[in-house]
């Protein structure tokens, strides 16, 4: 949609890409598109997520053609109009046309450099040599754990992955099946191509929720029955909470933020399933009656869900993870604290790094004597996949011909009988 000749979307990409440099994330600033039409939002999103994925491509080839470095404003136009260019295909008159636009707008630095703008785009929609150009990195203090752990060229599949985006997860009440959406080997639903959410078949009647692949399956790892007492620790947005509440089990969903717990609400309400909401801090709530089990989705990195959040690379530096890491370990030990002997309880994180991993499981079993891994037994999961100390560790370059999936973390302990 086009004001005094400038496209909104455009605009309002730029705007997100703002507050991205600002330390804002992208989910943070839903609000401030708000004057735009729907459609706009979802394409300002959609090209800000693009030029987040492409950023350092983007650079290299804007640096060929300029010889002075641009402001960051006009750094930015220059990027979505280079990602548009050669990644979105899009038109080289109406991108090129839309950059000068959109660098006049920009007041009178913006007005002397949009010659340079219009010269240098004109340039790059003829370069030759995109399709070459190495995937966006990682940032170093997440590259270099994932390569020590998996390897160079794990790292570099990682990093086409996130480049790749991810495609749509649901995960469907029992026995419901969803028109058009590939059935993954795991039991989840896949929806290939662009899609709004709250349109597909059965959205309304709330027969299944958007969640990623990897993400569903600490749930299943749990193995929760009817009627079982299960608390789910750090339970919002609520998609693992509705996977326990699916199968008939009386959940209590504990989680510190009250916004966030109206979210679980919402879910548990639009698909008619139920399950007991606390407002608290994990690391001291205790239940009034004895649990089954326990499933703690800890607090993390989030480095696993880079594909959905382009933008992470860009807000985080990693000093936060040290913090992480003692509080999962203090979660860990409380969530163990609440299981009667021989309960049993998973744990996970939304994690590449094995700190956060591979590492808890060691520290927890050498904390807790007697303590034990069982090992990961669930539909579709491949041998690979379950890691040498009895964790399961999925990766976003899994399934690469089927359009991967998010980096997890999780196991399943039991506690000594
Ligand atoms: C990874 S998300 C959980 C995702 C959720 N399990 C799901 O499947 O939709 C982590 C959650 O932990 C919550 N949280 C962080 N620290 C907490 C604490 N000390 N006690 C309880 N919840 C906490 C956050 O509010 C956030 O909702």
């Amino acid at each position: 949609m086009a004001k005094h000749g400038v496209d909104l979307a455009r605009l309002g990409a730029l705007r997100l890409l703002a507050g991205v440099r600002d330390g804002l994330s992208l989910s943070d600033q839903a609000g401030a598109l708000k004057a735009l039409a729907p459609a706009d939002q979802a394409r300002a999103g959609r090209l800000a997520a693009a030029v987040l994925r492409h950023h350092d491509r983007a650079d290299t080839v804007i640096a060929a053609y300029v010889s002075r470095r641009p402001t960051p404003a006009v750094a930015d136009i220059l990027r979505l109009a280079v990602v548009e260019l050669l990644e979105l295909d899009g038109a080289p008159h109406g991108v090129v046309d839309a950059a000068v636009s959109l660098t006049r707008g920009l007041g009178q630095k913006g007005q002397a450099a949009s010659g340079m703008v219009n010269a240098v785009l004109r340039k790059v929609a003829v370069h030759q040599g995109w399709a070459g150009l190495p995937p966006q990195p990682m940032p170093a203090w997440l590259r270099g754990p994932v390569a020590d752990a998996w390897g160079e060229s794990a790292a570099q599949a990682i990093e086409i992955a996130h480049q790749a985006g991810a495609p749509l997860d649901l995960t469907p009440k029992p026995g419901t099946a969803v028109e058009g959406a590939e059935v993954l080997p795991t039991g989840s639903l896949r929806i290939h191509g662009s899609a709004q959410v709250s349109a597909l078949p059965g959205f309304a009647a709330g027969e299944w929720w958007v969640q990623d692949a990897a993400a569903a399956l600490p749930a299943r790892l749990l193995e929760p029955r009817p009627a079982e007492r299960i608390a789910d620790l750090c339970a919002a947005p609520g998609g693992k909470t509705l996977q326990l509440a699916a199968v008939g089990a009386q959940v209590l969903a504990v989680d510190i933020s009250p916004a966030r717990l109206n979210r679980v609400a919402e879910n548990l309400r639009r698909c008619d399933l139920a399950a007991e909401l606390v407002t608290a801090d994990a690391l001291d709530w205790r239940p009034d009656a004895p649990l089954d089990a326990v499933l703690l989705d800890a607090p993390c990195s989030a480095t696993g869900t880079i594909r959905r959040h382009p933008d992470l690379p860009f807000l985080r530096d990693g000093s936060g993870v040290p913090a992480l890491v003692d509080l999962q370990s203090r979660l860990i030990d409380h969530a163990l604290s609440l299981l009667p002997p021989g309960g049993r309880m998973v744990y996970a994180v939304c994690s590449l790094l094995p700190d956060e991993g591979e590492a808890q499981l060691e520290a927890a079993l050498t904390r807790h004597p007697g303590l034990m891994a069982e090992t990961p037994v669930l539909p579709g999961i491949e041998r690979s996949w379950i890691t040498p100390g009895g964790g399961l560790r999925t990766r976003p370059d899994f399934w690469p011909e089927r359009g991967g999936m998010d980096g997890f973390f999780m196991m399943r302990l039991r506690k000594p009988g």
